[in-house]
């Protein structure tokens, strides 16, 4: 069995970390660590790494029709034992420099390009929309990849066509968008209302265009209970909201705009949070969470 102290790390995120196997394999592990308000909290959430991985592992084989992906396998002796159910054995793509948004609501930056412009990404938007509207159709707004702690920045489709040419982002949205409407469909089902979504897509050493990263997670993507969903003021999210909501109470005694990291999670927001997680995936996949 292998030893993540044998492979190279060659990329980490907030919560991600990403490991070169060999030539041809990489090895994407998910952490159990939690972001909220642009913070990597001190207290992580146990199996909220594996409970992701197997969301990942869910949709790449529900989009498996659609687009070709990375994942070569989610067990294997090239997995190391210490992070076994949190990581995938994929193969080395070359990624393209976008990240591929697709939104079926209006929220966050989309919201603030909105209120700004009438537009999102230059793609011009009825009157009228407020936070958490349904758009009339999907959008795809994509953005460049920023630097390690600077948001993405919004670009429009132009920019996209400018970067990589007309037929591969062409592609990028036909198929960010499909994945996206294929996702929200599932998870309509199940009672989870999917806003948006972020996709990372490479090639590979044929020319295939290839989906990479994770695959529609709640780190990936904006998942709301359906129940309850009223356009005009911000959605409750489905997995961080026990987080957000301590942290903003004064029980937590932390100032958001103190500019201070924030304090440790209770316990109950810890154990809340993790079946949180657990039923989400379990909602959506309709499988069990092992544990
Ligand atoms: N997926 C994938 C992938 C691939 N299959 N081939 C080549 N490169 C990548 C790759 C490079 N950066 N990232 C983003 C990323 C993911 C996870 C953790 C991080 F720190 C950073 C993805």
């Amino acid at each position: 069995m292998a030893e993540l102290a044998d492979y190279q790390l060659i990329a980490a995120g907030k919560v991600r970390e990403l490991y070169a196997v060999d030539s041809e394999h990489l090895l994407l592990v998910a952490s159990n660590r939690v972001s909220a308000y642009d913070w990597v909290l001190p207290t992580e959430i146990p199996d909220k790494g594996a409970i992701l991985t197997a969301m990942s592992v869910f949709w790449f084989e529900q989009l498996a029709d659609l687009v070709p992906n990375h994942l070569v396998a989610a067990q294997d002796e090239r997995i190391p034992a210490e992070v076994a159910d949190r990581a995938l054995l994929v193969r080395r793509l070359t990624m393209l420099p976008v990240e591929c948004v697709a939104r079926g609501y209006l929220t966050g930056s989309g919201l603030i390009d909105y209120r700004n412009t009438g537009a999102v990404c230059g793609v011009e938007l009825p009157a009228g929309l407020v936070e958490s509207s349904k758009l009339p159709e999907t959008i795809f707004t994509p953005a460049s990849k920023a630097e390690i702690g600077e948001h993405d920045e919004n670009i429009s489709f132009q920019a996209v066509v400018e970067q990589q040419g007309a037929e591969l982002a062409g592609r990028l949205r036909e198929l960010t968008v499909a994945v996206y409407e294929a996702g929200s469909r599932i998870a309509e089902k199940a009672g989870v209302i999917l806003a948006d979504t972020k996709l990372e897509f490479g090639v590979d050493a044929e020319g295939e265009l290839v989906l990479g990263d994770e695959v529609l997670t709640p780190d990936s993507s904006r998942y709301w209970p359906a129940e309850g969903y009223q356009a005009g003021r911000v959605q409750p999210s489905y997995d961080k909201q026990y987080v957000r909501d301590w942290l903003t109470s004064p029980e937590s005694g932390w100032d958001r705009a103190s500019d201070t990291p924030p304090p440790p999670l209770p316990e109950h927001v810890v154990a809340a949070t993790r079946s949180r997680y657990v039923e989400a995936y379990e909602r959506v996949t309709g499988r069990r969470f092992g544990r």
